[in-house]
């Protein structure tokens, strides 16, 4: 706003003059805005704008009824301001970037004044800080501008994650991470733990963005680990650094037109060429997240000798085509074809039929990163719906007076708050136990806690359109990041494995561990 603009006042007597059709003002937030040849392109219409209740008038309760704040700070629209209204003070303003929500259980307790936690030190506390400021300031814009466009995340955002090496970051804690610098220093690796990785993972999901939330290299989250863990020390040294740099991108391609979850039933297949130096593939594979733009695949194949994981690079007899989904393609989902394709032996992960390890060894922390993901965009919803059924008014009184979306708002915040506290006790688990016994004991608990925090998204979701009506089966306006929760919550429900596999998976192993003598 130019400085001659806020030094213009007006009483609501002046403003109250310029009331009619080509002489039109308004006062919204103690600012005064001259609409008179706006009227007509107003996207509400013009009538409401020249209604007796609204034009020459103070009309900041309709304003808030039906926009969002947003709205004013486009620079097409806050050039309307011509002035402010003598002796009124401004309440709206766009929080500085990195603020923390004021709004009651805006932000989880660590976050919020007053409130205690054990598991969050003071490196927690500036990593989230400072990786909040990175994503308002530069991942929110492209991630509302992709999500609409269906581009991939702009190149210029993975390189500035790069710099502070929150790529590598996002893999959590583990050798990866030696003698990088993490966020400017802020975190050493040798201390980065679980908790840095949920503080990481959890401010991305701010953006509101599921399908650019994917599109910012998830396929890297789940296609490097095996690469990581499995790959020969030279394949490491051809692939890691530059997927960390964001230069090259990486996805893990298992599921299949045919198969899903069960890996045994893949189609994709490996043979060895005539010399042994080659795998020759081909195969199909579907729902492949990045796979659009990725350089590399890290493939589940089926070989003489079982199921097998290979590294295969873009090239001859490698194609993809994107496939539409729910969410926007800047997830870069994609229908990946395998033709004759030749991949050297060396790329080989781990051994020829031990693929299953390959895989198995990377669902707990996949599954647990989705938990991350969840708890927090629940917690954006429950934002969202209690400014909104504080600032809507219906039949003369705000939403929130009606004792039927106070009942919806108190069970959205209890299923929030629950996720959010187990996931807490599984990852300060997490932090205590060795590899082994992660895998041991924490299959079943973090299968549950997936279990649970999807439908509890999805139970979420469905309030929340409830609370906003038609606004929340709208794709602009007061209700668009609710509609696209509502549109996205499956993704959550479906993606490293269907809620019921999960439900069941938790309870046979909870069976496995039961002692041979108990008896009721
Ligand atoms: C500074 C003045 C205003 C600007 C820049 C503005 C801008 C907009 C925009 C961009 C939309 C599209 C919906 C969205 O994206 O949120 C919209 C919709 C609308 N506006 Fe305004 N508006 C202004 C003032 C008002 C006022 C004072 C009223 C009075 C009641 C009004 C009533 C509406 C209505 C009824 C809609 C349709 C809402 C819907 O579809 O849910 N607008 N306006």
């Amino acid at each position: 706003m130019a400085t001659n603009v806020a030094s213009k006042t007006f009483t609501l007597e002046e403003v109250a003059k310029h009331n009619k059709p080509g002489d039109l003002w308004v006062v919204v937030d103690a600012k005064v805005y001259n609409l008179s040849r706006f009227v007509d392109l107003h996207p509400g219409g013009a009538s409401v704008l020249l209604d007796a209740d609204v034009a020459g008038q103070d009309a900041t309760e309709a304003f808030f009824g039906l926009h969002r704040h947003e709205v004013l700070l486009k620079p097409q629209y806050a050039r309307l301001q011509i002035g402010v209204l003598d002796g009124a003070q401004s309440v709206v303003s766009e929080p500085e970037p990195g603020a923390r929500s004021m709004i009651p259980y805006g932000e989880p307790t660590w976050l919020s004044d007053g409130y205690h936690s054990p598991y969050y030190r003071d490196s927690h506390r500036a990593l989230q800080k400072a990786t909040r400021i990175l994503v308002d300031e530069f991942i929110y814009p492209d991630a509302q501008d992709r999500e609409a466009d269906g581009k991939r995340p702009s190149q210029s955002v993975i390189d500035k994650m790069a710099e502070v090496n929150l790529h590598a970051m996002r893999l959590g804690p583990g050798k990866h991470l030696k003698g990088r610098v993490l966020m400017n220093g802020i975190v050493t690796p040798e201390e980065f733990d679980y908790f840095h990785e949920l503080v990481v993972t959890q401010e991305f999901v701010r953006c509101g963005a599921r399908g650019y939330g994917d599109g910012l290299l998830a396929g890297k989250v789940i296609g490097l680990p095996p690469v990581l863990n499995f790959g020969s020390p030279s394949l490491q040294a051809k692939i890691v650094p530059d997927v960390l740099a964001g230069k090259k991108f990486i996805c893990l391609a298992v599921s299949e037109a045919h198969a899903g979850s069960d890996v045994f039933g893949l189609q994709t297949h490996a043979v060895k060429s005539e010399d042994g130096k080659f795998w020759i593939v081909n195969g199909a594979k579907k729902w492949i997240t990045n796979g659009t733009f990725a350089d590399y695949f890290t493939t589940g194949c089926k070989t003489d000798e079982g199921f097998t994981v290979l590294l295969i690079e873009r090239g001859e007899g490698v194609a993809t085509k994107p496939i539409k989904t729910s969410y926007s393609s800047a997830a870069g989902t994609a229908y990946v074809t395998f033709d004759n394709v030749k991949v050297p032996v060396e790329n080989t992960l781990g051994e020829d039929g031990g693929g299953i390890f390959v895989m198995l060894s990377n669902f707990n922390h996949e599954r647990w990163v989705m938990c991350c993901s969840t708890a927090r965009s629940q917690r954006s919803v429950v934002e969202e719906c209690l400014k909104w059924a504080n600032q809507r008014k219906v039949f003369g009184k705000p939403l929130i007076a009606q004792a039927v979306v106070r009942s919806k708002l108190a069970s959205m915040i209890a299923r929030c708050e629950s996720v959010q506290h187990w996931l807490e006790n599984i990852t300060h688990q997490m932090n205590n136990m060795s590899y082994r016994e992660q895998a041991q004991k924490l299959a079943g608990p973090i299968a549950f806690l997936k279990m649970y925090s999807t439908r509890c998204a999805q139970e979420t979701a469905q309030d929340a359109v409830q609370i906003f009506g038609g606004r929340g089966i709208t794709q602009s306006g007061m209700g668009k990041f609710i509609e696209h929760y509502h549109r996205v919550v499956p993704f959550d429900a479906l993606l490293g494995g269907a809620e019921d596999v999960l439900a069941d998976l938790g309870v046979r192993q909870a069976m496995r561990d039961m002692p041979k003598n108990a008896r009721l």
